[in-house]
C-alpha cells in the first residue's frame, strides 16, 4: 500500500483530506463524491515553476484542462497565474464563464469546427494550436471575414513513440494528431501560415502522450524540436519564439508506478536544450494529470457483497465506470482504502465492482482491505485526472458531486446531478 496513507490518518482512524475528515464529507455531500485537495494542486504547479526558474529557462506552464475542466479549477489556475489549454468549445466556454483570462488560453483539437474557431477568435484566445490543413484554411477565412489577427502554433507529430498505453500515445508518426514532420506536412503548414497576414506564428508544439514515466521521451522530443526549428530556420527563415513540449508526466497510481519529479523532468529537458541550442526559445509545457491527479479522491459507499466459494469476493460500490472509466478503458490500476477503518488490519482480498450493468465495470481487482460492512466508505486514491472529465450517465446514473478542500474547509464546486437533470434534455414523442 502506498506510503502516503500513513500521513492521511486522523487520530480516530479516518482518512483526512486537506485537513477534513473524509467520512464527514461523505455524510454531508453523499456518495459517490469526488474530493480535491487544492493545496496539492497548488504545490504541483509551483514545483513545475520552481524547476523552470532553477534551470533559468523562459517558460510557461499551461494546465491541460481536459484532465479536469470545471469552473472552479479554472479559477484555481487563474489564482496560480498559469495558462490553460482547452480542446473544445465546451472547455473554452467553461474557462471563460469562470472568468479565466482569454489571452492565457491555448486552443487545441484535431478537428476544431468553424464555429469553435470563430468562438476562439471572437473571444481573443491567446493562441490557436493548428492541427491540420482544413483548420488553416477555415481560420484564414474567419480572420479575413472578421478582420482580426490571431497568434497560432503548429502541432507537429515528431515521430516519437512514448512508452505508455496505446490509447495514451500521440507523438508517433501514425497518429491522428498534428502535422507530420517526416513527410514534409509540417513545413507545408508553416509556409501557409507564414503567408497569411492575419496569423502570427508563435511557435511549434508537440505532445508525445500521457502517463509517461521516463525522461527519455521528453529529452528526445526536446532535441527533435530544436532539430525541426533549425531546419525551419535554414529553409524558411523562421525561428520559433516558443517551443511547446506538451504534457504527459506520469503519476503514481500504485506502488508499481515510479513517477519522476517535476524538477527531474525539467532539469533533464533543460540540459538537453542547452546542449543542442545556443538560443533556447521559451519553453511551454501542458501538464494535466500530474497537476490534478494525485489531488483527487473518490469516496464511495460500500454496498452488496458476493462471495464465490473457493474463488473470489466482489464488493460493490455505489459508483463505478460512470465516474471512473479508466479501469475499463485502459485497464488502469488504482489503490483504495476504507476511509472509516484506516487503523484496522487488512484481512482479505476482494474485487471492487461498480454498479453499472457491465461485467467490465470493475474498479479495482485484488484489493487488500480490512473486513467491511455495507455503509463503510471506500476512498479510491489519485482519481483527480480524467475521472470527472470523462464521467457519463450510463444506466441513467446521475453524475457525482465535486468538493474542494483546503485549510480544513470544504466547498461544493459541482453539485450532484438529480434525476430531473437526467431528463432535462429529453422531449416527448
Ligand atoms: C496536447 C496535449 N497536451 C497536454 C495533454 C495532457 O496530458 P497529461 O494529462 O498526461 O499531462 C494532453 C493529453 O494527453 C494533450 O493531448
Ligand atoms: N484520458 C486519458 C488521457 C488522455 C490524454 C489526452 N490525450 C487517461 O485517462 O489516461
Amino acid at each position: 500500500m502506498k506510503m502516503i496513507i500513513d500521513e492521511l490518518k486522523s487520530s480516530n482512524g479516518h482518512l483526512m483530506i486537506g485537513g477534513v475528515d473524509s467520512t464527514v464529507l461523505a455524510k454531508k455531500y453523499g456518495t459517490p463524491l469526488y474530493v480535491f485537495d487544492v493545496e496539492k494542486i497548488r504545490k504541483q504547479i509551483r514545483s513545475f515553476k520552481t524547476a523552470f526558474e532553477k534551470n533559468q529557462l523562459k517558460n510557461q506552464v499551461s494546465y491541460a484542462s481536459k484532465a479536469f475542466a470545471v469552473k472552479a479549477i479554472y479559477q484555481v489556475m487563474k489564482q496560480e497565474d498559469v495558462h490553460v489549454d482547452v480542446v473544445s468549445g465546451g472547455e473554452l466556454y467553461t474557462a471563460l464563464q469562470a472568468g479565466f483570462p482569454s489571452e492565457k488560453i491555448s486552443f487545441h483539437g484535431n478537428n476544431k469546427s468553424a464555429a469553435e474557431l470563430k468562438m476562439a477568435v471572437e473571444n481573443h484566445v491567446g493562441v490557436i494550436i493548428l492541427d491540420n490543413f482544413l483548420e488553416i484554411s477555415l481560420l484564414s477565412q474567419i480572420l479575413k471575414a472578421t478582420e482580426q489577427k490571431v497568434k497560432v502554433m503548429l502541432r507537429l507529430t515528431p515521430g516519437i513513440s512514448a512508452h505508455t498505453h496505446k490509447y495514451d500515445q500521440t507523438g508517433q508518426t501514425d497518429s491522428k494528431f498534428g502535422f507530420d514532420v517526416e513527410s514534409g506536412q509540417a513545413k507545408q503548414a508553416l509556409k501557409l501560415v507564414l503567408a497569411d497576414p492575419n496569423m502570427e506564428i508563435l511557435g511549434i508544439h508537440a505532445h508525445i502522450g500521457s502517463q509517461i514515466f521516463g525522461t527519455q521521451g521528453f529529452v528526445l522530443l526536446a532535441k527533435k524540436m530544436i532539430e525541426i526549428a533549425k531546419s525551419f530556420q535554414s529553409e524558411l527563415n523562421y525561428w520559433p519564439e516558443v517551443i511547446n513540449l506538451g504534457g504527459g508526466f506520469g503519476i503514481s497510481y500504485t506502488d508499481d508506478d515510479d513517477p519522476i519529479t517535476a524538477d527531474t523532468f525539467i532539469t533533464q529537458i533543460s540540459d538537453e536544450l542547452k546542449k543542442v541550442c545556443q538560443n533556447v526559445p521559451e519553453i511551454w509545457i501542458e501538464p494535466g494529470r500530474s497537476i490534478v491527479g494525485p489531488a483527487g479522491y473518490t469516496l464511495y459507499s460500500i454496498g452488496s457483497r458476493k462471495d464465490i466459494p473457493g474463488l473470489t469476493s466482489y464488493l460493490s460500490v455505489d459508483g463505478g465506470m460512470g465516474d471512473n472509466i479508466r479501469p475499463a478503458l485502459y485497464q488502469a490500476k488504482y489503490e483504495a482504502v476504507v476511509a472509516n477503518k484506516m487503523d484496522q488490519e487488512n484481512q482479505e482480498t476482494v474485487h471492487i465492482a461498480g454498479k453499472y450493468c457491465e461485467s467490465g465495470d470493475i474498479l479495482i481487482e485484488n484489493l487488500v482491505l480490512p473486513k467491511t460492512k455495507p455503509g463503510d466508505i471506500l476512498a479510491v486514491l489519485d482519481t483527480g485526472a480524467y475521472g470527472y472529465s470523462m464521467a457519463m450517465n450510463y444506466n441513467r446514473n446521475p453524475r457525482a458531486a465535486v468538493v474542494f478542500v483546503e485549510n480544513g474547509q470544504d466547498k461544493l464546486v459541482v453539485r450532484r446531478e438529480t434525476y430531473a437533470d437526467l431528463i432535462k434534455l429529453d422531449g416527448d414523442y
